[in-house]
């Protein structure tokens, strides 16, 4: 996927989706559906003679996601916060689902200050060339975000650009299980958003989570060195490095499912299963966050590679033991449960 901070580098003619897309859930995956390659949709749909139509299409259209860097809240409050998807796994989400480019505009006091007729006419016509655009019904732009996604459909309609205008995706939960606020949020249906997702994940309702997001919560990081205690209790744990504005979900202990991407060409990723923690570690009076995942029936060395980790499963809170030995034994205990929790969905 090509990414690019400069629209004169961008690559044109585009499909744009529009939006801020942080967690790519299943409702930015709805708005980003109707720009992606014609080629994709029709080998997705089995559609055999589309593709061959598809294939044939000149000029290339290129899929486009346009989003703001920084987020305009950053950029408004000043205050660096976390994502669900930080930029690095954003990129990784959307080549998943056959995005060919993401435009990145700088989130500054010039664009701040576009009004939307501005933007569109600037940004979208004679940038990006746009030959049609997707936006979320909520979609908001311009200064002030004074723009709705009907008044940017008016105004592409006077450079005769269609703009599609998604209904926004809801999920119909489960009845809530107690009077905590999230379960008050939590009406029969709910809109899938980014601060709902943030919510189930603190409160260690991954499964929920996951069925908003559509695919697992995944974590992107490098190993590095920790203390060294694990291969002396029989569980090594790799130690992962995140962006430091990656949200973490609630500490303690996951079922997860792991991409170890290789550099030597034969062998470019393997996929492993796995327990990970995610806390203080109060049994070893930890001073800093981890966040460490051990293979099962696996040994060899991960130091310096980028793992890929989906959270399958909350598993239990982290717990301060009263000797290595029970933290042992509990985390025995755990592997065993994460294994039965893969055979039973395979
Ligand atoms: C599956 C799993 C569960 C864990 N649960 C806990 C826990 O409940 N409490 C705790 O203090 N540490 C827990 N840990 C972290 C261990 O304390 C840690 O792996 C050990 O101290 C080794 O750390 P090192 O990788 O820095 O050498 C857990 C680790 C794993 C892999
Ligand atoms: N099954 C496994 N799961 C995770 N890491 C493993 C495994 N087997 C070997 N390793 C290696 O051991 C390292 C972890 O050992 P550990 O004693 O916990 O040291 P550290 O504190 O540096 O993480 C990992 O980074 C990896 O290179």
């Amino acid at each position: 996927m090509w990414v690019t901070s400069s629209t004169e580098l961008a690559r044109t003619p585009t499909f744009v989706a529009l939006g801020k897309f942080d967690g790519v859930h299943r409702g930015h995956q709805k708005v980003i559906q109707p720009i992606l390659p014609p080629l994709k949709r029709a080998e997705d749909e089995g559609n055999f003679a589309e593709t061959l139509f598809a294939s044939s299409q000149t000029p290339h259209l290129y899929s486009t996601v346009v989003t703001f860097n920084p987020h305009p809240q950053e950029f408004f409050t000043g205050q660096p916060r976390t994502w669900l998807t930080p930029l690095d796994e954003k990129v990784h989400q959307l080549q998943s689902l056959g995005v060919e480019q993401l435009v990145l505009l700088p989130f500054d006091k010039e664009l701040s200050t576009l009004s939307a007729e501005q933007f569109v006419e600037k940004i979208l016509v004679k940038q990006l060339q746009a030959a049609q655009i997707s936006v979320g019904q909520d979609f908001c732009f311009g200064s002030n975000r004074s723009g709705t996604a009907l008044d940017l459909k008016l105004i592409a309609a006077q450079y005769g650009i269609p703009v599609s205008i998604v209904a926004l995706e809801t999920y119909a939960s489960h009845e809530p299980t107690d009077s905590s606020d999230v379960s008050v949020a939590w009406a029969e249906e709910t809109r899938i958003s980014t601060s709902l997702i943030r919510q189930l994940l603190l409160r260690g309702d991954l499964q929920s989570a996951n069925q908003l997001l559509g695919r697992a919560y995944t974590l992107i990081g490098t190993v590095i060195k920790g203390q060294q205690l694990g291969r002396t209790i029989g569980f090594p744990t790799a130690n992962l490095q995140l962006p430091k504005d990656k949200f973490l979900p609630c500490h303690g202990v996951y079922a997860v499912r792991v991409t170890v991407c290789d550099e030597t060409p034969d062998n470019p990723e393997n996929i492993y299963l796995g327990v990970m923690n995610i806390g203080h570690r109060p049994t070893v009076n930890g001073t800093y966050q981890s966040v460490e995942i051990h293979l099962l029936d696996w040994s060899g060395d991960l130091y310096g590679k980028k793992l890929i980790v989906q959270l399958e499963r909350f598993l239990r809170p982290e717990q301060k033991f009263s000797s290595l030995e029970a933290l042992k034994t509990q985390i025995q205990q755990d592997c065993n449960v994460a294994r039965a929790f893969f055979r039973a969905q395979s």
